[in-house]
Parts: C-alpha cells; structure tokens; sequence
C-alpha cells in the first residue's frame, strides 16, 4: 500500500508510462472516466509538471540544452513540488491520483536512454519519495516504429521526441526491466492492440484494485 512518512494515505495513486507515442495520454481519460463512474474522485496530473512551478520546469527541460545530471535534477524538482503539492494532499483525502509519468520515467530517460548510472538515480528516488510508489504502474509498450509513426502522424516533436531510434530502444528496454523488477505494481499493456481492446484490458486491472 502506499505509504506517507508515517500518514496512511488512503487514495490509490496509479502511474502511466511508455515512451513517446505509445499512447498513454489516450487512456489517462479514460481511466479517469471509468473511476469517475464508480464514485471515485480522480485528480489527473502529469510530469515533468504538474504545479505552477513544476510546469515552468517543464518547459526548460523540453526545450532547453543540459548537462545530462542537471536534467536529472530537475525531473526530480518537479517531482518533489508534484508530490507535496497534488500527489500526498490528494492520497491523504482518499482521491485516486493519476499521473503521466513519474520515476520510472527518470529511470527510462535519464539512465536508460541517456545513460546516468542507476545508483544515482536510486538516490534521487530515495531522497525524494523514500516511503511513496505507485499502487499501480501501467506501462504502454509498443516497438518504437509503431510509436514514431504514431507521433509523426500528430505533432510536433519536442527535445525528447527527437531522438534516435537507439534512444529509444534503450528506454523501452530500461521499462520493461522496472516491470520485471516490480512485477507486483506493473501491468504490462501491448499498445499495438486496438484501442478498444487496450480499455476491456484495463477494465479488468482496473475492477482488481478498487
Ligand atoms: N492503440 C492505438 N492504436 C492506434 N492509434 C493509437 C493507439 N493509441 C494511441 N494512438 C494514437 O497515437 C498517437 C499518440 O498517442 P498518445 O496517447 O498521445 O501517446 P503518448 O501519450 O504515449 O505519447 C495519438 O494520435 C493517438 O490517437
Ligand atoms: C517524467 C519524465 C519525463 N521525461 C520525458 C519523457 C517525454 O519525452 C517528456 C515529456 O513527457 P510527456 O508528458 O509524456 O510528453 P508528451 O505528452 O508530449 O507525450 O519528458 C523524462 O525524460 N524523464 C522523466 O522523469
């Protein structure tokens, strides 16, 4: 369960990852919705950003040039403002949290892709969240041709979205090491399924949790 430094948050906080174009902003609504109708108040959110000041980070760490660790620093900046600020205030008041990433994204990117050692970022997530993990991790994999078509077809690519292949590939394999490493709060989704079929999937994880 999650846990608050010594807080029983009450809310269930469930996390959607995958990398870019896998399709993970069009199934945030509709778990949001299939919540909603159970009589559950849902607070979705997203990262990096998520608060005013975590937003303006956002903007920097999409567009602007950086040292690799100062990058890092400010994935987890945006986290720790994410977290006082809309994540614990909305587990303490039993709401179901929903977000757009969160450290297994940090992991994916900035160890994965980029290549940070691993210990470092441990001890940002140590630092930063020692008593907090998502109750539920869905993870969108799609092999990344199927992505970038995807992201092709709809919009212009930031900073991240322009990487190679490799990058991606990289980041993709670093995801599917968190779930094997945390198979108890991962659910695995294979996004090149039809939209449809991914939302009868999620209906089933979703009923197991509520
Ligand atoms: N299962 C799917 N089948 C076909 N197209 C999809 C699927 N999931 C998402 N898409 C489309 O792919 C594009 C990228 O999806 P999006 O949800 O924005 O990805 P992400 O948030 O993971 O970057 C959107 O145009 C979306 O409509
Ligand atoms: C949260 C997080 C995101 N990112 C990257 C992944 C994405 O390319 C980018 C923004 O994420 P996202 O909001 O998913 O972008 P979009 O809505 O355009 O799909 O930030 C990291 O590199 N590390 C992190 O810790």
């Amino acid at each position: 369960m999650t846990q608050g430094a010594g807080i029983k948050l009450k809310g269930k906080f469930i996390t959607f990852e995958g990398i870019d174009g896998a399709g993970k902003s069009t199934h945030i609504g509709f778990v949001a919705e299939f919540l909603a109708a159970r009589g559950k108040t849902v607070v979705s959110s997203r990262e990096p950003g998520g608060t005013p000041l975590g937003e303006k980070l956002r903007e920097l760490l999409l567009h602007e040039k950086m040292h690799l660790e100062t990058e890092a620093l400010l994935m987890f900046a945006s986290r720790r403002e994410h977290i006082a600020q809309v994540i614990e205030p909305g587990l303490a008041r039993g709401d179901w949290v929903l977000s757009d990433r969160f450290t297994d994204a940090s992991f994916a990117y900035q160890s994965g892709g980029r290549g940070l050692e691993r210990a470092k970022m441990e001890a940002l997530e140590a630092w930063v969240h020692p008593h907090l993990q998502p109750d539920l991790t869905l993870l969108f994999d799609v092999p990344l041709e199927v992505a970038r078509e995807r992201l092709d077809a709809t919009r212009t690519l930031d900073k991240f979205e322009r990487e190679q292949a490799a990058f991606f590939e990289k980041c993709r394999g670093e995801y599917l090491r968190r779930a094997a490493q945390f198979p108890g709060r991962f659910v695995v989704i294979d996004s090149t399924q039809t939209i449809p079929a991914i939302q009868a999937q999620l209906s089933k994880v979703l009923e197991k949790l509520l």
